[in-house]
């Protein structure tokens, strides 16, 4: 069994203890870099643990528009808003966003996305999943990678699927 005193010892700063949804077992969560571990860490994780980090985990909001590669979505059959009508509609989002932090934007940003973003990810509130650099297009890999964990991006990402606002959850 674990040694008791553990059971109460606060972690070490920079990690934090959260469940696997697959085992239902705890685990470590190193906030710098974004790496998990199942044992309990002992010693602090440093900030300078931020090296780049190899996968990261990010919800977005997609507005398309008449140009991008699929003008379609669970939401609209044929897409004809405007290019500047999707950038204005986004930062209407951002505006509802950016005073907001921690939970409370993850929630406001997972409802605005399970209701309005253009992408099939809006049934999971816009999850994406952890996806590592190659698997994105390139203007999104690189505005997620730029984000620290909890962070929204300030301005629209522009891709061949339409515009883009993106919050890294890990
Ligand atoms: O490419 C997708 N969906 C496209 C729109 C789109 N284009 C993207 C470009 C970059 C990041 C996310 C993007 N989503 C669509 O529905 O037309 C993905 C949907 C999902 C759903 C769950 C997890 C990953 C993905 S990637």
């Amino acid at each position: 069994s674990v040694d008791d005193d553990q059971e109460v010892e606060p972690l070490p700063k920079g990690w934090e203890k959260r469940l696997s949804r697959s085992n239902n077992r705890e685990y470590y969560f190193n906030v710098y870099n974004a790496r998990s571990q199942w044992e309990r860490p002992v010693s602090e994780a440093k900030p300078m643990d931020k090296e780049a980090p190899s996968k990261v985990q990010c919800l977005h909001i997609l507005v398309k528009h008449e140009s991008s590669r699929r003008p379609s979505s669970w939401r609209t059959e044929n897409i004809t808003r405007s290019k500047d009508e999707a950038r204005k509609i986004l930062e209407g989002y951002l505006d509802q966003l950016k005073d907001l932090e921690g939970t409370e934007l993850r929630h406001k940003f997972k409802k605005i996305a399970s209701e309005f973003s253009d992408c099939s990810s809006a049934k999971r509130g816009g999850d994406l999943g952890s996806f590592g650099r190659g698997q994105m297009q390139k203007p999104f890999e690189d505005a997620s990678f730029a984000l620290k964990v909890g962070e929204l991006t300030d301005h629209i990402v522009d891709t061949d699927s339409g515009l883009h606002i993106i919050l890294r959850i890990a």
